[in-house]
């Protein structure tokens, strides 16, 4: 049995497991299929070794190498409820040629879907419970824990991201901001999630972009 199969079920012990390297031990058909060869390139590139140890959880901005292979511009958008954070993430949501709206909602998933689909922006729709598929959509609007993290954007937003801190459901927001592979991504939230989100993108490169808004 592959390697890549053996660790996927747990079936090494864990000191077995902390000697495995994808280059000693893996072919690259064995990886999953995120991690290509393109990928490896990167990886060995980015460790002095040339080795990674595929069994490191303790940099979870590593985990995704489509968007680690991309220097986001990051938008930040912050301000008081109501003051046109997500509606200006929208915009420019609506004017890419290939995009993604995370929420927390069905409902806001929905509301984002209808809204690009009637300005002419084909958008499918993926939720826990639904799934729409527009033809020839390039843009879907899904709740947070639908986010892919494969397919490469040109924008994507993570609406009320606020709720990084959420016991439940926090880490697929952190799944999101660390893995969406998009040239853009735009993170709409309450001001106080700044701190965390800046810490969170320190390791990722990605240049971040403060957007303030006020209640006009
Ligand atoms: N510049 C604008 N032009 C027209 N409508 C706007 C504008 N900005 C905001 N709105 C409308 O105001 C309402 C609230 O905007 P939005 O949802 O973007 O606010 P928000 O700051 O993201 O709020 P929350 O913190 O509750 O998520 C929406 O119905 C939106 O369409």
């Amino acid at each position: 049995m592959a390697v890549a199969a053996l660790l996927r079920r747990g079936a090494l012990s864990s000191s077995c497991r902390h000697d495995v390297y994808i280059r000693c031990l893996l072919s690259d058909s064995d990886l999953h299929p995120l991690v290509n060869s393109a990928n490896l390139r990167f990886w060995r590139g980015n460790h002095n070794s040339g080795k990674f140890d595929f069994t490191d959880m303790t940099h979870p901005h590593l985990w995704y190498p489509n968007a680690r292979e991309k220097k986001r511009n990051v938008f930040l958008h912050v301000g008081p409820t109501n003051s046109g954070k997500t509606h200006n993430a929208l915009k420019r949501l609506e004017a890419s040629s290939s995009g993604v709206y995370c929420g927390p909602l069905r409902l806001l998933a929905r509301e984002v879907a209808e809204r690009l689909n009637k300005a002419s922006v084909p958008c499918n729709l993926t939720t826990g419970q639904e799934r729409e598929e527009i033809e020839g959509a390039k843009h879907s609007s899904v709740t947070v824990e639908m986010a892919d993290v494969t397919t490469e954007y040109q924008c994507a937003v993570i609406d009320e991201i606020q709720m990084v801190g959420c016991r439940t459901r926090g880490c697929s927001f952190t799944r999101a901001l660390l893995g969406l592979c998009s040239d853009e991504l735009h993170v709409c939230g309450d001001p106080a999630v700044v701190p965390i989100v800046q810490r969170l993108l320190e390791a990722t490169d990605d240049v971040v972009t403060f957007k303030q808004t006020v209640i006009f």
